[in-house]
């Protein structure tokens, strides 16, 4: 089956209105995340890159639903989907990180420490396609979130899908790219982001639906053994 643009659409328009209704419905911050959100606005321009909270709210949601352990995320930055993730895995679970900088950690630490998650979450240092190939090569990974470089996710990809066990789902950030994934023109990141789609969709490996959450967001569940 080929879904086509003529078929109705049922997509809202994001108003602002409609925003502000949406985040109406969380559950109110708390402390550790409202403080969390104050601290990344105050670097600037790149608060950009912190999960909007409709996003981390998804993110703890399916930890849980899925009865994730063990999560890995790829883009760290000020911690808030890692605090989001770390909520999901809940006590005993284990979050491991990846950013290439910790210009951001000490934020990030602070958050998690007062959020009493610090001890389930693990940051590592460097380019991600290093720290996850050094990850063991077992099916120990319950839950992947890739938020990171754009022209890396395909690598990443790579090193995940063999990690995560069957029934497992992989979430992939900004598949969209501000639009810009949707232009057979596409250049750049959102070039990037398209051949990630494109390879993501030729993956029999799992089964995924690209959502039109915030900037796009994809879920990928590893099938088991015999299910392609
Ligand atoms: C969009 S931000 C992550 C936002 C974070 N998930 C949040 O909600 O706050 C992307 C992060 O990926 C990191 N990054 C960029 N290239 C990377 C690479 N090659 N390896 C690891 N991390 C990288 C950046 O330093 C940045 O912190």
């Amino acid at each position: 089956m080929t879904a086509t643009a003529e078929q109705p659409e049922k997509a809202v328009l994001l108003t602002p209105q409609v925003l502000e209704y949406v985040r109406g419905q969380l559950p109110p911050f708390t402390d550790v995340q409202r403080d969390l959100i104050d601290a990344t606005l105050a670097l600037g321009q790149v608060a950009e890159m912190q999960v909007p909270p409709e996003q981390g709210a998804l993110l703890t949601l399916l930890a849980r639903l899925t009865g994730a352990r063990v999560a890995v995320e790829v883009g760290t930055f000020t911690g808030y989907s890692t605090l989001a993730l770390a909520e999901g895995v809940g006590p005993g679970g284990r979050v491991i990180t990846c950013d290439v900088t910790d210009r951001w950690s000490g934020i990030a630490t602070a958050a998690w420490t007062r959020a009493g998650v610090a001890d389930r979450v693990e940051p590592l240092l460097g380019p991600a396609a290093e720290t996850l190939r050094g990850l063991p090569r077992e099916q120990f990974v319950d839950l992947a979130f890739l938020d990171a470089d754009k022209v890396g996710y395909l690598a990443y990809w790579e090193e995940l899908v063999p990690r995560l066990r069957p029934n497992g789902l992989i979430v992939a950030d900004n598949v969209l790219y501000a639009g810009e994934a949707a232009a057979p023109d596409a250049v750049g990141n959102a070039r990037a982001i398209r051949e990630f789609n494109d390879h993501v969709r030729g993956d029999d490996r799992v089964e995924s639906v690209l959502l039109t959450v915030a900037d796009g967001l994809t879920l990928a569940r590893k099938k088991g053994p015999g299910e392609r």
